[in-house]
């Protein structure tokens, strides 16, 4: 991959094996406030890891005072709603939960509107001891843009979400674990080599078959249980169609170590 300069984020590769993609936000100054040029720079940034068949997953993170407060105030202060309908404004984001490669967000200090909601279109979260998160849309009279009532509701529920969103009430580390926001919580200052860890851990299986589950698990947000059912055994049954599954278990059988070719 060529590891391009970018204005307002910190791109390269990490772990033992130059395996994992790292995207560090980088406008401290403004708390990471994510200006249209960051997130256009984020897309980007996941484009290329995406085409670079040598990674295996995306660790995303900020600073230990902030992930990100949100979408830059400053820049959309002015907005009309027609500039924002015309221009669909904030859809853009999506391309990091169409991410096809697993997404992991290292949180530590705030994650506030479209930084909480950043944090959860990644597929895992792990949050430093020191996060903060909230959706304080509705103290500058507007309301979350990019997930926040949707993609929050159906991860921590409706009356946690309402409280939060109805409020700005901002939750910690340990509370967004045991709502199930964040799966894990260490100090601040190891939570980003934890999730390149992760990032490692899960590199070691096949690329192809962690895609299609990945794919399998995000059915489960967009459908009724019984479709889910239905579409996760039709991806089940394909990956029988894979020459990693056939590696996958021969070498159980063999007591060996798979070998897998992403294919
Ligand atoms: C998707 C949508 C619609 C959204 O995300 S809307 C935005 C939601 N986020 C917010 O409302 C949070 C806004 N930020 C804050 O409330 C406060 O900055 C915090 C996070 C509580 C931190 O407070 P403090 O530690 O006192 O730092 P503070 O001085 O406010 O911020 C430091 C700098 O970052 C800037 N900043 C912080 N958040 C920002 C944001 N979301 N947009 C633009 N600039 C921001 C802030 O203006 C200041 O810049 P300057 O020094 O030029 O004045």
């Amino acid at each position: 991959m060529s590891v391009k300069a970018y204005t307002h984020i910190n791109v390269g590769v990490k772990g033992q094996k130059n395996n994992i993609g790292f995207i560090q936000l980088n406008r401290p100054k403004a708390l990471n406030a994510l200006c249209d040029g960051l997130m256009s720079e984020v897309s980007k940034a996941i484009d290329e890891f995406e085409a670079d068949k040598d990674i295996a997953a995306i660790v995303l993170t900020g600073n230990e005072k902030a992930f990100a407060a949100g979408a830059d105030i400053k820049e959309m202060v002015d907005n009309t709603f027609a500039q924002c309908f015309a221009g669909n404004f904030l859809s853009h984001w999506d391309r990091v939960a169409r991410s096809v490669k697993p997404t992991i967000a290292a949180v530590n200090g705030y994650a506030l509107g479209g930084g909480c909601e950043l944090a959860l279109m990644c597929d895992i979260v792990y949050a430093g001891d020191n996060a903060k998160f909230g959706q304080p849309e509705i103290l500058i009279g507007a309301i979350p843009g990019a997930g926040g009532t949707q993609r929050l509701t159906r991860v921590i529920g409706k009356s946690r979400t309402m409280e939060m969103v109805l409020t700005g009430n901002q939750i910690t580390a340990k509370e967004a674990e045991s709502w199930g926001m964040v799966s894990k919580v260490f100090p601040a200052d190891k939570v980003v080599d934890e999730a390149i860890k992760l990032g490692e851990k899960i590199a070691n299986n096949s690329k192809l078959i962690v895609a299609i589950c990945k794919e399998s698990v995000n059915t489960a947000y967009e459908t009724t249980l019984s479709q889910g059912l239905k579409s996760e055994k039709r991806y089940f049954h394909a990956t029988f169609a894979t020459s990693d599954r056939s590696e996958g278990m021969k070498a159980f059988v063999e007591k060996r170590a798979a070998n897998f070719k992403d294919n």
